[in-house]
């Protein structure tokens, strides 16, 4: 397979970010952006100051804003918000080369089916084969060259592996599997559990309580996951377990920062991109329907709707009848 010429959609952080790892494992790298100023800035200055201000990019990427630059890729990397996949792709699949291959890297459950997003894309793209790339990731760190992990699964081994080795370079190391169910699923969830871990930080509940949100979130996470379809060694790695410690410890996760000022008691409208507050509401409905437990999961989505406050969500938790912990 010929995996030279890589486009990715999306001109945000992460699509930026990811641009600049396919150009360092030497592909033909080009961003395909909504937006022409942000074109323009990347062509001319190697900068995406709107997503990405203040890093300078590698400045072998393109950026173009014209879809038919999607029939000459070999891969296709799909790099735009989660809930905007299904509007977006109609008008990209007629241009995408036949035997392209596409990476989700969104992370999210469609909210108004519950669908999987590679559910959303086989729907709409269904001859070509398809991956997922998930992992504890910062764009900004990515974008930088700072060494960064991740997952990256597709139908087959072989098939994860040949994507693995067109994009892992010495600052980006991609692990293949087979489990496209358990790596989509992980990334969507841990966003909730990183705006509920935001919301302990923000009360000011310390990084003992933090710890323990953590812990029992992991537990929710694997059990809603398997449910879905995951296998469960999948939630123990990068796609899990790694990117749910990232988002649930660090302000620089947008949905960590969302919860922050909700337990802050400050108004969260206009707020950068939380993909786990739509994830939140969806998934609080795949629970219920089966019977599921997840009692920060449901907390959160009732404090996000307005339901209750973020202090009485915490106290709601601690107040659960005494159990086993395993
Ligand atoms: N920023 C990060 O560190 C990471 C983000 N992700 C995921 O990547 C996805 C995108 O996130 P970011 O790039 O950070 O968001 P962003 O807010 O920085 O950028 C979103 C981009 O999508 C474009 N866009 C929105 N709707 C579109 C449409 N209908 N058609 C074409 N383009 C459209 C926007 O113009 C913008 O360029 C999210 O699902 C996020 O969870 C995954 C890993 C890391
Ligand atoms: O997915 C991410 C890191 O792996 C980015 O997290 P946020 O969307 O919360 O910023």
């Amino acid at each position: 397979m010929t995996n030279d010429t890589v486009v990715v959609v999306g001109g945000g952080a992460w699509g930026t970010a990811l641009a600049c790892v396919a150009a360092r494992a030497g592909r033909r790298a080009t961003v395909l952006c909504r937006d022409s100023a942000v074109a323009d800035a990347l062509s001319a200055r190697a900068e995406n100051p709107r997503y990405l201000p203040g890093i300078t990019l590698a400045d072998d990427i393109g950026a173009t804003t014209d879809p038919a630059v999607l029939g000459a890729a070999d891969i296709v990397i799909l790099a735009i918000p989660a809930q905007r996949l299904r509007a977006a792709l109609p008008g990209l699949a007629p241009q995408i080369a036949p035997g392209a291959r596409l990476i989700n890297t969104a992370k999210g459950i469609e909210l108004g089916t519950g669908c999987a997003l590679s559910r959303v894309i086989a729907e709409i793209c269904p001859d070509h084969a398809q991956a997922i790339l998930s992992g504890p990731s910062f764009a900004t760190d990515v974008a930088r060259g700072k060494p960064t992990a991740v997952t990256l699964a597709a139908r087959g081994e072989a098939s994860a592996l040949d994507l693995c080795r067109a994009l892992s370079s010495d600052s980006f190391r991609a692990y293949a599997s087979a489990d496209m169910a358990g790596v989509e699923t992980g990334g969507a969830l841990k966003n909730v559990y990183a705006i509920a871990a935001g919301v302990v930080i923000g009360l000011g509940f310390g990084e003992s309580a933090k710890a323990a949100l953590i812990t029992r979130a992991f537990v929710e996470l694997r059990r809603l996951g398997a449910a879905m379809g995951g296998q469960p060694e999948t939630y123990l790695g990068l796609s899990g377990f790694g990117d749910l410690m990232l988002s649930c410890s660090s302000a620089q996760s947008r949905n960590f920062g969302y919860g922050m000022a909700l337990g802050q008691g400050e108004d969260v409208t206009g707020r950068p991109l939380a993909e786990g507050v739509a994830t939140v509401r969806i998934a609080s409905r795949i629970a219920d329907e089966s019977s599921l437990s997840a009692p920060i999961l449901q907390a959160t989505k009732r404090l996000i709707e307005g339901e209750i406050a973020p202090k009485d969500a915490v106290e709601a938790l601690l107040s659960r009848p005494i159990k086993e912990e395993f």
